[in-house]
């Protein structure tokens, strides 16, 4: 018997309703039961569809016109919204994107975690979510004028899409981009062309201390020197009587990383600082830390409240970068032992520390699937553990070593929905239990969403 065609073809242009969205934001459409994905489309809504990809169980669409529009659809305020490739959901409300997140975490936790019971809370949004990002790393491209422009790539491309302002940056960053592509422009400085391996500057990276008005500002280029470095930054200090450091950062690679090995400050300070809570980090540029400072305190209020440390806790927190939520930590810990693999961020973390007078927190260069299954031979018990690893989630080997060292309770915190069911049932199946998870916005306008959850030892467990 031969298998049922889809019953869509390439090309055909068709009308349908929506009734869905997926985890990235587009609209989900039925065609006589075969579901077609389409961007920009709303669920409640009925528009006539161009079909451009058909596979055999699914198919791809493009919206051409909206007959009936959701009320959840608004006018997306940036007005290369759809060219460029950095946010997913701005054609649809707040409250739309917030439930969508939600139920993204929901459906995580069901079909990967078999976790339907575990509550997955409303998420934790913002009063104002735009120009949230205290971060920005944008490529330098050629005008046809032969004029410098700086902007985000075009979807699925590499192609730069000049910009003026992007509207979930600081302002800061967006008037420290402008500044510098005008100031190489009247320099003379050439953009580099990544078709042909040449040219000089590549990227601009600005970072802005929210809470302490601190800017730092990197020019990435191929080439070893930075022409006329001198009369750069003196128009960037005129420019910008608060920014805190200038940095050069050379990469000669062909390559998508941004930032390469040789990183040179050429005016002022190593680090920018900046504050979250009562706490205070120094930044430096290939540190990680959080871009939207005001979620990431309500993330890491939650994170405590989930660790309910009494102050005679010791505390593991693995992935601790820069130190962030290890100190949160310390001032409710007996101690604190942070695992992080990036040696620079050990450093700042340690540092970290000092500037905030904390003497309880620890902090080690390594892996975390190395470190722990080695500590916890060495006979260190955790009262509590504390995970923020990145998209992939946490290493089998490090599951384990938790599992064998039986916290009262683990607090991991994801920004991977999938990679976070799927390690909760390993901490489930080997003696934990999920007690509840709460989604933070921390990306909005975009697809991704932030996690944290509170895991306890269930007590047959603990008893073993
Ligand atoms: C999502 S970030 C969290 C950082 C920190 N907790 C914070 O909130 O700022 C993940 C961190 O894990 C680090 N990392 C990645 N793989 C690692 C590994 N195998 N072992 C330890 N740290 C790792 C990264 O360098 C990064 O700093």
């Amino acid at each position: 018997m031969s298998k049922p065609q889809p019953p869509v073809q390439k090309n055909q242009t068709i009308e349908v309703t929506f009734e869905d969205l997926t985890h990235e934001g587009n609209g989900v459409g039925k065609v006589d039961g075969y579901p077609l994905f389409v961007p920009y489309a709303l669920p409640g809504e009925t528009g006539q569809v161009k079909v451009i990809k058909v596979k055999k169980n699914f198919g791809f669409g493009k919206l051409l016109d909206v007959e009936e529009e959701s009320q959840e659809r608004v006018e997306p305020p940036c007005n290369v919204y759809v060219q460029c490739g950095g946010c997913q959901l701005q054609h649809m409300s707040y409250s739309l994107q917030l439930d969508m997140k939600q139920k993204q975490v929901k459906d995580a936790m069901h079909k990967i975690g078999h976790l339907s019971d575990v509550p997955v809370h409303p998420v934790i949004g913002m009063d104002d979510p735009w120009r949230y990002r205290n971060k920005i790393q944008i490529p330098v491209g050629e005008k046809d004028d032969g004029g410098l422009k700086a902007g985000f790539y075009r979807k699925r491309s590499h192609e730069i899409i000049d910009m003026d302002t992007c509207i979930i940056q600081d302002e800061h960053n967006d008037r420290m981009v402008e500044a510098v592509r005008r100031i190489a422009e009247q320099y003379g400085i050439e953009a580099y062309k990544e078709e042909h391996h040449s040219g000089v500057l590549r990227h601009i990276m600005v970072r802005t201390g929210q809470h302490t008005g601190d800017i730092m500002v990197v020019l990435v280029t191929k080439t070893k020197k930075l022409p006329h470095q001198d009369a750069i930054v003196n128009e960037i200090r005129e420019t910008f009587p608060n920014v805190k450091s200038i940095v050069h950062n050379v990469n000669s690679k062909k390559t998508n990383v941004i930032l390469g090995e040789q990183t040179n400050v050429i005016w002022g300070d190593k680090y920018i600082v900046d504050q979250i809570g009562d706490i205070k980090f120094n930044i430096s540029p290939k540190s990680f830390y959080q871009v939207n400072p005001t979620q990431t305190k309500r993330l890491y209020d939650q994170a405590l409240e989930y660790a309910d440390l009494k102050g005679h806790e010791t505390v593991v927190d693995a992935y601790c970068g820069i130190g962030t939520i290890s100190l949160f930590l310390a001032q409710k810990a007996k101690r604190v032992l942070g695992v992080e693999v990036v040696a620079p961020a050990v450093d700042d973390a340690k540092k970290n520390a000092k500037l905030n007078d904390i003497e309880n927190a620890e902090f080690y260069v390594g892996e975390a699937e190395s470190l722990l299954p080695w500590w916890q031979a060495q006979g260190l018990q955790p009262d509590v553990i504390v995970v923020d690893p990145p998209r992939k989630g946490c290493d089998e080997s490090l599951l384990k070593a938790m599992i064998e060292m039986k916290p009262e309770k683990i607090v991991y915190v994801s920004c991977n929905p999938s990679t976070l069911a799927r390690d909760l049932r390993i901490l489930e199946d080997g003696g934990f239990e999920t007690q509840e998870v709460q989604p933070v916005d921390m990306f909005p306008q975009t697809g991704h969403i932030e996690c944290v959850s509170q895991i306890v030892l269930k007590e047959e467990a603990g008893s073993q």
